[in-house]
């Protein structure tokens, strides 16, 4: 049986979105800037697709959805032009996130350290998200922009989006969230709250890879961050990918339609799975689960590291990860937990399991087996986990 456990990572694309797709790479392939019938017969698809996912976050006519390569290009493109308008163009010169978010964000924080920006890198609680009242303390009349993550990749613990919004609005500061964990996995009503930029992307519910957006409310000012061609009304340049436009637009469609429905399928199977594991002796989940999307774990296994176990699991054909698979090639400790406060050591064992609504219940239960037999095989060779002694009269406890 094989058992993909890693859809924070990516997912599989939905059968029914990859048959929305076809008829645009070998029939209807027109440029859509180009006058013919060629160019202009997919039309009708790019328009679907962007009522697709303006339906699908409650977004008003007055904003922007505009399409991008990824969530990486959204985030860059929010935080470097943000910077061009209201810092190297404007009188600003601060910029607020936290310390857990994706390295897409990090590494733009830090270029834009490079070119002076001063960036405040907000600390997480022992859940591992950042409280409303500290962005407030954060904020001064030089911020340009916060950026905090809907929820995180890592742990799926879900950030108070609405509080910080508010507060931004209060501020006059332009407010960002990456919202690639929340878009598809829980509801999103972005005329619910305030907020100025939301980044998704299409593969983390079911589209394709290579497909994103960005969310630009009320027509907000932002300069492009590609130039030359003037697609999407000017804001993002470069040939429309009508394919996987089309995609994203269907896999948005198909993972918000009951939400709530779909979401308490997926919980009761992690719960299931996350139940089983917080048995075994030595393990610590990260975060409570009433605040978390419904499909993540972040389990720490005490003597057992991170890398050894995904090992082990991959060997049983179950695919999981320490983390962002950005990461995943070097073997760090895992940032969200070193950011609640875990030791070192803790912090390398970290193991993060993520389901899908593809996920069933033969899975959860082979993932249960495995997941169990294999702490067991790897504590008994580890070096930093002593095996628990034959209690008086009875068997050594279950490890
Ligand atoms: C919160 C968040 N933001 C941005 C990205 C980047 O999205 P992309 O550019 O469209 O791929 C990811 C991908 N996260 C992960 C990729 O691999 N493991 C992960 O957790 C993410 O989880």
């Amino acid at each position: 049986m094989q058992v993909y456990l890693d859809n924070n990572a990516t997912t599989m694309v939905d059968p029914q979105v990859v048959e929305a797709m076809l008829p645009y790479f070998s029939e209807q392939y027109g440029n859509p800037n180009s006058l013919h019938k060629f160019g202009t017969s997919t039309h009708p698809a790019l328009a679907k697709a962007m009522d697709q996912v303006y339906t699908a976050l409650n977004a008003s006519d007055n904003d922007d959805i505009v399409f991008t390569s990824c969530a990486t290009e959204s985030n860059n493109w929010v935080l470097q032009s943000v910077f061009i308008d209201l810092v190297l163009n404007g009188d600003k010169n601060h910029m607020v996130t936290t310390e857990v978010e994706h390295p897409s964000i990090l590494a733009t924080c830090r270029f834009l350290e490079e070119q002076g920006v001063k960036v405040t890198y907000l600390p997480v609680n022992d859940q591992g998200v950042v409280e409303a009242h500290t962005v407030r303390s954060f904020i001064t009349d030089k911020t340009a922009l916060v950026s905090v993550m809907w929820a995180s990749n890592e742990t799926g613990m879900i950030f108070p989006i609405k509080e910080i919004g508010e507060i931004c609005k209060e501020k006059g500061v332009l407010f960002h969230s990456d919202g690639v964990q929340a878009i598809g996995k829980i509801p999103v009503d972005l005329q619910s709250l305030h907020i100025d930029f939301v980044s998704m992307s299409a593969h983390k519910f079911h589209g394709p890879k290579g497909v994103g957006a960005l969310y630009i409310r009320d027509s907000q000012k932002l300069t492009p961050l590609l130039h030359g061609g003037e697609h999407m009304g000017g804001r993002r340049s470069g040939t429309l990918n009508v394919p996987y436009i089309v995609g994203m637009g269907k896999a948005i469609e198909l993972a918000t339609t009951n939400i709530e429905e779909t979401a308490a399928k997926i919980r009761k199977k992690r719960d299931r799975l996350e139940d089983a594991i917080m048995q075994i002796s030595d393990t610590m989940i990260v975060g409570d689960r009433e605040n978390r999307t419904p499909n993540t774990i972040l389990v720490s296994v005490k003597g057992v590291e991170g890398e050894s176990m995904l090992w082990d699991l991959n060997k049983g054909d179950i695919g999981a990860s320490t983390g962002s698979a950005c990461a995943s090639e070097e073997l760090e400790a895992n940032t969200v937990m070193l950011a609640i406060g875990a030791d070192n050591e803790l912090a390398h064992t970290g193991i993060r399991l993520s389901l899908s609504r593809f996920t069933t219940d033969a899975e959860i239960d082979y993932a249960i087996s495995h997941f169990q037999n294999a702490v067991k095989r790897l504590r008994s060779i580890s070096s930093s986990y002593a095996v628990q002694q034959p209690t008086k009269g009875g068997e050594a406890k279950d490890c």
